[in-house]
């Protein structure tokens, strides 16, 4: 069997975080590899107006370029709708029944998890592995999640979106490439910052 790791989320943008997230999972659980999956529509957030479908896909390619096992999946986008996980989980089981998938999750997803879409048939079909975030309740979860301690990020995407609108430096806190493409599409008001990133 092949072991997979998941990261979905709304990666609007991708930053450091979610790539060590990915990485440090991978390693622990030895993984054969870790997809990072953007939502087309995300069931529990504002749909971002702010970066297309496109663009944050396009973003997170530029996130893993070169990063020893860690890949985009357009599988959620390419489908587009509401991405309910478990929807997403019974169409890849079909496509790959070899394969076991890990779904991975920070401290904050690991709070509404019992509300999830058909939560308890989605237990069936992956492992919940959860990994802390600063700022969420501990390790403790209704769900069965297998937790992984690895370094705490202090870091979300909602922090890039305000520093880069503020005209702050985002430089270390999310990949260079996907600075550049930032700045090319002025995205997040992004075209007053330019000077200063
Ligand atoms: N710094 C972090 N530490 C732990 N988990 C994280 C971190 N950043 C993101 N995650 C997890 O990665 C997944 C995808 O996150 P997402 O793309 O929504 O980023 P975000 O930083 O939470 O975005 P936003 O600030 O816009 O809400 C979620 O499971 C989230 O909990
Ligand atoms: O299926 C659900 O009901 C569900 C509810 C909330 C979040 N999720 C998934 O959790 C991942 C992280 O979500 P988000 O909102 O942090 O981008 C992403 O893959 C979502 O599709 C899934």
């Amino acid at each position: 069997m092949r072991k997979v790791g998941l990261l979905g989320g709304t990666f609007n943008p991708p930053h450091i975080g979610h790539l060590i997230i990915a990485n440090e999972v991978k390693q622990v659980l030895g993984l054969d590899e870790v997809r990072l999956m953007p939502t087309a529509i995300p069931p529990h957030k504002h749909n971002p107006t702010d970066a297309t479908p496109a663009q944050r896909l396009r973003m997170v390619q530029l996130a893993v370029e070169g990063a020893d096992g860690l890949m985009e999946s357009s599988f959620e986008i390419d489908r587009g709708g509401v991405s309910y996980t478990y929807d997403t989980m019974r169409a890849l089981k079909e496509v790959e029944p070899e394969t076991d998938f890990y779904f991975i999750i920070g401290g904050d997803m690991i709070d509404i998890l019992p509300q999830w879409f058909q939560i308890e048939a989605l237990c069936k079909l992956v492992t919940f592995v959860g990994v802390q975030r600063p700022g969420s309740s501990g390790e403790q979860s209704v769900i069965p999640v297998e937790f992984i301690d690895i370094p705490s990020i202090d870091l979300s995407s909602t922090m890039i979106r305000k520093r880069t609108e503020a005209g702050q430096s985002i430089q270390f806190l999310v990949p260079d490439p996907v600075i550049s493409y930032i700045r090319q599409e002025g995205l997040y008001g992004s075209t007053t910052a330019k000077r200063r990133t």
